[in-house]
């Protein structure tokens, strides 16, 4: 039995207070640890100030991107030993926004898997299609593609404490959701390249969320599909009330 997780992934929302105010808001009526995992991923400015205020509550904090290397001198970025060191615990890697804006490669999303791990840091590690290639019939190769370079050189034990969002590209912030049976087929496929790749072991305990317009209203649906653990969601994770139901839903699954 997977452990669902419910991340919010806040993209560039919020200002300082507002961010603030939000984790005061929720943090004593997260659902416990035992039943959902429960994540914030923050804009980086505020890493520090959330993961205290996060202390000792059933909340985890994680970032949105990091870099691959210890430390250098590459400006503006931040490393997975900084990250580490005010105990953030997860990060998402590979986000089709930062693979589409950022020209981040499946080079580099492997390097940054690695280097979360080697820090104790869980990676939530993206894939997803855009709509052409959807459209073409290319889903499952593209993303099978996208996971085997993202774990490649990784251990089996180290597999298993990764989680894969997929997120087609087309649904997100678009309103437009795949449906949970589409959703549940493609994160089985994910499974079996997990499982071609680590054996069953790993690809039973692997956590694979679904991301892209996911609500309070949809969540029930998506979650109540075998292969899907849990949801990464960016804008119904900005209210409280909602980000408060859709971890309930987590809770529930
Ligand atoms: O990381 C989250 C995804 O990009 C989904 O965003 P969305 O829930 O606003 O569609």
């Amino acid at each position: 039995m997977r452990k669902p997780i419910i991340a919010a992934n806040w993209k560039m929302y919020k200002t300082f207070d507002e961010a603030v105010d939000f984790v005061e808001a929720i943090k004593d009526k997260i659902p416990s640890a035992e039943k959902v995992d429960a994540v914030v991923c923050a804009p980086a400015l505020y890493l520090p100030t959330l993961v205290d205020l996060a202390k000792d509550t059933e909340l985890a904090i994680g970032a949105q991107n990091m870099h691959y290397e210890e430390e250098g001198a590459f400006t503006g970025e931040i490393s997975p030993k900084m990250l580490e060191a005010i105990q953030v615990d997860y990060v998402i890697i590979g986000h089709s926004e930062r693979r589409e804006y950022f020209n981040e490669t499946d080079e580099a999303v492997n390097k940054k898997v690695k280097a979360a791990l080697s820090h104790g840091i869980v990676p939530i590690v993206c894939c997803g299609e855009t709509l052409e290639e959807r459209e073409a019939g290319h889903t499952e190769e593209k993303v099978a593609n996208q996971v085997k370079e993202a774990l490649a050189g990784l251990t089996e034990e180290e597999v298993q404490h990764i989680v894969i969002a997929y997120e087609p590209i087309w649904a997100i912030g678009t309103g437009k959701t795949a449906t949970a049976d589409d959703a549940n087929a493609v994160c089985g496929h994910i499974r079996k390249v997990v499982e071609e790749l680590y054996g069953k072991a790993a690809a039973e305990n692997i956590r694979i969320q679904y991301g892209g317009s996911v609500k309070p209203e949809n969540i029930e649906d998506l979650l109540s599909k075998e292969q899907i653990d849990g949801a990464l969601v960016g804008g119904a994770s900005l209210q409280v009330e909602s980000y408060l139901k859709l971890l309930e839903a987590g809770a529930n699954a």
